[in-house]
């Protein structure tokens, strides 16, 4: 395959596994190390890659992301990463993943959010892991069998409620969508208002979005997404790095000029201080603004 890129059409998923004379399922293994030349590790030097199989065929890549400066929390796990790649991308469902290093704690937490969570099979390819006696033939494991009684959405929600993968509209509006600002702000405005009505908040109830410009023009979004643990959450921001990583053309952070966070006004969890914090750290230049949704 020629560079890997953090989503593989169904096609091209099918021409590589041909070539290499195996299944897309054993394909996933052979693109972890690739995807993890792609992270950006600054802090630990511990590059992590995660390549997910989406129900749509469609093969989609994680890494980790530290930002020098801040504390570690805000840092983007691989395996958030993949889940981000997999809802900016619509995807539905994640079946089957690997990793190049056991999934920790905090990431086997975040994905109970996904739908039929413990069913989810990963690998994990760090040739150090032990054997596990709970896999199967093909060395893939039931993500319930590394995380058995599990706290997740259901603790929580309704049954039926959309979870992370799944469709849903928030319904909110920014009553004035400012005439008066210039076509790039009102774009960013209404992609940040885009990307918070496809917020995942279900235990706070308080959806953001955050859209990013490059100085080439090219605009970026991401939303805010909760785990029913509280901390695992992952900030608008990220999210939008999460998109500007896996399709800005892997340049740095200082080529982001502006920012826009849109979320709930009286918002019991608010992203603006955290956002501008990370927005300032990584790229000092860029315009941070935020608007108030209902
Ligand atoms: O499940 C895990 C565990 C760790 N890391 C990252 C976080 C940090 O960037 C580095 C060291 O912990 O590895 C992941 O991406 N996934
Ligand atoms: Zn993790």
């Amino acid at each position: 395959m020629d560079k890997p890129s953090f989503v593989i059409s169904p096609e091209q998923a099918e021409s590589a596994a041909n070539q290499l004379g195996v299944s897309v399922l054993q394909l996933l293994p052979s693109l972890v190390n690739p995807a993890k030349s792609f992270a950006r590790p600054p802090i630990s030097k511990f590059h992590v890659g995660a390549v997910g199989l989406g129900s749509s065929g469609r093969i989609f890549l994680g890494v980790n992301v530290e930002f020098p400066g801040l504390p570690l929390h805000h840092s983007i796990h691989a395996e958030q990463f993949l889940v981000t790649n997999l809802t900016l991308n619509g995807e539905r469902h994640l079946r089957n993943f690997a990793v190049s290093a056991a999934p920790c704690g905090h990431c086997r937490q975040f994905l109970q959010e996904i739908r039929d969570a413990s069913e989810i099979r990963l690998v994990i390819t760090d040739p150090n892991a032990t054997a596990d006696p709970d896999a199967d033939s093909d060395g893939f494991l039931r993500l319930g069998s590394i995380l058995p009684h599990r706290f997740g959405p259901e603790d929580l929600l309704e049954k039926d409620f959309p979870l992370i993968l799944e469709r849903h509209d928030n319904n909110l509006t920014i009553s004035d969508l400012d005439p008066i600002s210039n076509g790039n702000t009102v774009e960013l405005k209404r992609t940040a208002l885009a990307a918070a009505n496809r917020s995942y908040a279900p235990y706070s109830l308080c959806p953001s979005g955050v859209a990013l410009v490059d100085c080439d023009g090219k605009v970026y979004r991401g939303w805010y997404m909760e785990s029913a643990a509280y901390n695992p959450s992952l900030g608008p921001l990220q999210a939008a790095l999460v998109d500007y990583i896996a399709n800005g053309g892997g340049g740095g952070y200082e080529r982001i000029v502006g920012a826009v966070l849109v979320e709930k006004e009286d918002a019991v969890v608010r992203q603006e201080h955290t956002a501008r914090l990370l927005i300032q750290m990584i790229s000092p230049k860029c315009d941070f603004s935020v608007y108030h949704c209902h």
